[in-house]
């Protein structure tokens, strides 16, 4: 199978991994949108006894809080660094997260579907074929299961906050993050979703305010946004 990944994302996130649970490294943005977006995720579908797979999961900040919610996690991720971090923060954390190095795409073949939730956040605009991973959630996910994405959207004002803003004015994430093509629109990846069986439930924007330096959701989904569905029966 042709893995759906590019290396130089990859080796990004690889060489910034060491400092994944430093809430003052390049990972703060992740760091400080953590807690919004999991209790949206536990709203929707209460995390507590389920079996949960996270895609992309990185150094493990979601994965780990979704744990402490009570849910079985396991954590997927194509960064070996990212994964030994991932590894190493359980041991203080005391939690359990069962991470290993898969695509969506080969766990999707090897396990079929068999997941209660599934997340891929902040994930698909770092990937070549952003589809292909839509229809692996899809596909990893149990009927009447829940899936969540986030992403960047694609428009002028998501270039100047999501590129200038953060990379350049801001420098809350190293130049070079984020790379404008990749973006996705919502309209798009509803039709990815709808095209796999997943129904698309609620859209949600994410905001940040540099003054108050604080996120917020809501309804302005022009640059940062998160979206729910749920796999047809
Ligand atoms: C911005 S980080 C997001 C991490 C985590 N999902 C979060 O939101 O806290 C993007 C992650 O996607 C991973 N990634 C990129 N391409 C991937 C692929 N093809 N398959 C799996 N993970 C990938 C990177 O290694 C990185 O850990």
């Amino acid at each position: 199978m042709m893995i759906n990944a590019d290396q130089k994302e990859l080796e990004k996130f690889s060489q910034l991994a060491h400092r994944w649970w430093d809430p003052g490294s390049d990972f703060k943005p992740l760091h400080d949108i953590n807690p919004l977006r999991l209790e949206w995720i536990d709203r929707h579908c209460q995390l507590a006894g389920k079996s949960v797979l996270d895609v992309g999961c990185g150094g493990g900040l979601l994965s780990e809080a979704m744990c402490e919610r009570g849910a079985t996690v396991t954590g997927i991720d194509l960064s070996e660094k990212a994964l030994s971090v991932a590894r190493l923060h359980l041991l203080e954390s005391g939690r359990q997260v069962d991470y290993r190095q898969v695509s969506a795409e080969e766990l999707a073949a090897e396990q079929g579907s068999r997941y209660d939730v599934v997340t891929c956040m902040e994930m698909l605009e770092h990937v070549p074929d952003p589809a292909s991973t839509v229809a692996a959630c899809a596909a990893l996910a149990k009927p009447g299961g829940h899936v969540f994405f986030s992403t960047i959207n694609r428009n002028p004002k998501a270039y100047l906050f999501a590129v200038i803003g953060a990379e350049y004015v801001l420098q809350m994430l190293p130049k070079g993050t984020h790379d404008y093509a990749r973006f996705i629109k919502p309209s798009e990846l509803s039709r990815w979703l709808r095209n796999v069986g997943l129904d698309p439930d609620e859209l949600r924007g994410m905001t940040y305010n540099p003054f108050t330096q604080h996120y917020a959701l809501g309804h302005d989904t022009d640059v940062n946004y998160l979206l729910h569905s749920i796999k047809n029966v």
